[in-house]
């Protein structure tokens, strides 16, 4: 009930609907009793009383009126019922994702995407049957079975009675069947969510898991978690059809009670046969509501477990500002934004994912505009993270950052990024045309400046060769492109951008050498006029740079240039020692 509160604050549209089906529903089911009273009238009159057509045409015309506002009712219910669920699951999956996009990679890093995955599809189609029939079929239950009970108490006391003693016994029974589902549900949900991930896991990972002969023992972790899912799905559905059906029987044997109660009184002579027609009609629609809530169990228990797993994720803390933001890629215009800074100054900035481990500790150093800060130090020193932190995908724990004299932290995340091109090592390129994804830099340029960005990237060429050129699909991931292609369209968005800050991620992996001098020529091309931050991997971008900045263990270990730090920083020199070690392997092959 908790849960489902916080959905509906989540989406407060759904409480009106809701309210209307659940009137319309009542409404509904409530004219049953005056269906099954006109029914026995005209039965009771035609049989017993020897009526004419004449005397028992109105009340028919009513039970065929009532017939039919009752189907048009059950209509319009279920059309706002599917309507509301439609979108609902919109609504819902647009949320999911502009949150995981808000809460940025520090978020998706931490969780496993086959998971996220399942979520936003799986778990948001459950909620299609939750809302629309599990949840007003609930609340139905709860309203018709008493509206007719009290109808029954009035017309016949000993009718009444029985009802009162068998519903406890139903609800007891619905109770426990809640219980083992639930608990059922909870595990059936998780193993789908493995299962998801671990395909997810091996199909992303299936180059590598080939390479290294691993592909077999993936495949029997597939199987296994597979497996596990379907025993989960078998126990689930063994719970769901065993409950309904002895919901089902408990229905029947209570209707059939009050039947051999109403038939002998009738023989006896106790009770009219209007009254007992009455009530034999009535009494399997007071069960009815029940027995349709039991059918749709199983889809009220997967939501719910589904909308538990939803809110969780909607109530991750995320930053304030939802913009959706895709590397590099700014969300509107071209134009500069009214915003100028000449320093960006860090003091004693400090970050820990887990509230334990810093992987930034009291670093403090300046970048000032125009000048060219190459970041260095070895795997796990916190190059990545400070990336992160200037991206604004995360935040400081303590300590600032001020650009210009306004903290970073006071300035609007879409407006900061607008200031700001990524260009990550792996560039992502999604399943579009290439026309798009270097769009992505900037949605509202004109195709020259999409051409342009691609000429000054050296990426115009390549692209002009492709079957469809600047329309050509390029498969997920930028599967139909070379690494040094994908980062040219990388490159090509940082260009459209115009961002005065690039943040550059160098490019480790070999590349020919043809890539390789049009990627080094673009990138010096790209850091004119510009400040530039960039995770150095090469010993050149080092040498170039007006300022190194060394990190070791998320500490400031030195800064300076090359000459000062060669002298002072053992750090330094050690680092230095590496790349050309590196780079000489490369060169060798
Ligand atoms: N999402 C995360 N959750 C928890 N710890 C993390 C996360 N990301 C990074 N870390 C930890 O933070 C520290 C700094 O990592 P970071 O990725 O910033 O280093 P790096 O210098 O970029 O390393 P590399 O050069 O290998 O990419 C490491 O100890 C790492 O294990």
């Amino acid at each position: 009930m908790k849960m489902f509160k916080k959905l509906l604050r989540q989406i407060p549209e759904a409480k009106y609907y809701l309210a209307i089906i659940i009137v319309i529903g009542s409404v509904a089911g409530s004219l049953i009793i005056w269906q099954d009273y006109n029914l026995s009238y005209v039965v009771s009159g035609v049989f017993l009383d020897a009526r004419h057509m004449q005397q028992v045409w109105p009340p028919l015309l009513l039970l065929l009126t009532i017939i039919l506002i009752r189907a048009l009712l059950t209509w319009g219910n279920t059309w706002l019922a599917n309507r509301l669920a439609g979108r609902l699951k919109i609504n819902m999956r647009a949320r999911l994702l502009t949150h995981i996009f808000s809460a940025g990679p520090a978020y998706t890093r931490g969780e496993r995407s086959g998971e996220l995955i399942n979520t936003i599809v799986e778990g948001v189609e459950a909620l299609d049957p939750y809302f629309s029939q599990y949840l007003p079929q609930a609340f139905l239950s709860c309203i018709i079975p008493v509206v007719i009970f009290f109808v029954v108490l009035r017309t016949d006391l000993p009718s009444g009675i029985i009802l009162l003693i068998m519903t406890p016994i139903l609800l007891f029974l619905m109770a426990m069947a809640g219980m083992m589902a639930g608990a059922e549900t909870k595990k059936h949900w998780s193993a789908l969510s493995v299962m998801s991930a671990a395909f997810l896991d091996a199909v992303q990972g299936l180059t590598t898991l080939k390479l290294l002969g691993r592909s077999e023992e993936q495949a029997s972790e597939v199987q296994r978690v597979s497996d596990d899912f379907r025993q989960t799905t078998m126990r689930t559905l063994r719970i769901a059809f065993f409950s309904s059906f002895v919901l089902e029987e408990c229905a029947t044997i209570s209707t059939a009670i009050v039947a051999v109660e109403v038939g002998l009184r009738l023989l006896i002579g106790n009770m009219s046969f209007f009254t007992a027609l009455f009530v034999l009609l009535l009494a399997p629609e007071f069960f009815q509501p029940l027995r349709l809530l039991a059918t749709k169990y199983h889809a009220g228990m997967t939501g719910s477990v589904a909308v538990q797993r939803i809110i969780e994720i909607l109530e991750t803390p995320a930053p304030i500002d939802t913009s959706l933001v895709i590397e590099h890629g700014s969300k509107e215009t071209m134009e500069p934004t009214p915003f100028t800074w000449d320093t960006i100054r860090l003091e004693n900035i400090s970050y820990s994912y887990d509230g334990q481990r810093h992987a930034l500790h009291d670093v403090s150093f300046q970048i000032d505009a125009g000048l060219k800060i190459a970041l260095i130090g070895p795997s796990g020193a916190g190059k990545s993270t400070l990336v992160q932190i200037l991206l604004r995908f995360i935040d400081v724990d303590e300590g600032s950052i001020l650009v210009g004299d306004q903290p970073l932290q006071d300035i609007e995340r879409a407006t900061w990024r607008e200031q700001v091109a990524w260009v990550p090592q792996h560039p992502y390129l999604f399943n579009a045309t290439i026309e798009q994804n270097i769009r992505l830099g900037c949605a509202s340029a004109t195709m020259e400046q999409v051409v342009e960005a691609a000429r000054s990237a050296h990426a115009d060429e390549f692209i002009r060769h492709l079957p469809q050129g600047y329309q050509t699909i390029i498969g997920e991931r930028g599967a139909r492109l070379s690494g040094g292609e994908a980062q040219r369209i990388s490159l090509a968005r940082a260009f459209l951008k115009q961002a005065p800050l690039v943040i550059l991620d160098e490019v480790t992996s070999y590349l020919d050498a043809e890539n390789e001098t049009q990627i080094l020529d673009a990138i010096i091309h790209l850091q004119q006029g510009r400040t530039i931050l960039v995770i150095a991997h090469r010993l050149r971008t080092v040498l170039d740079a007006d300022q190194i900045i060394v990190l070791d263990k998320g500490r400031l270990a030195a800064r300076g240039n090359h000459r000062t730090l060669l002298q002072e920083s053992k750090m330094y020199q050690q680092l230095l020692m590496s790349y050309q070690t590196t780079e000489r392997m490369d060169r060798e092959g």
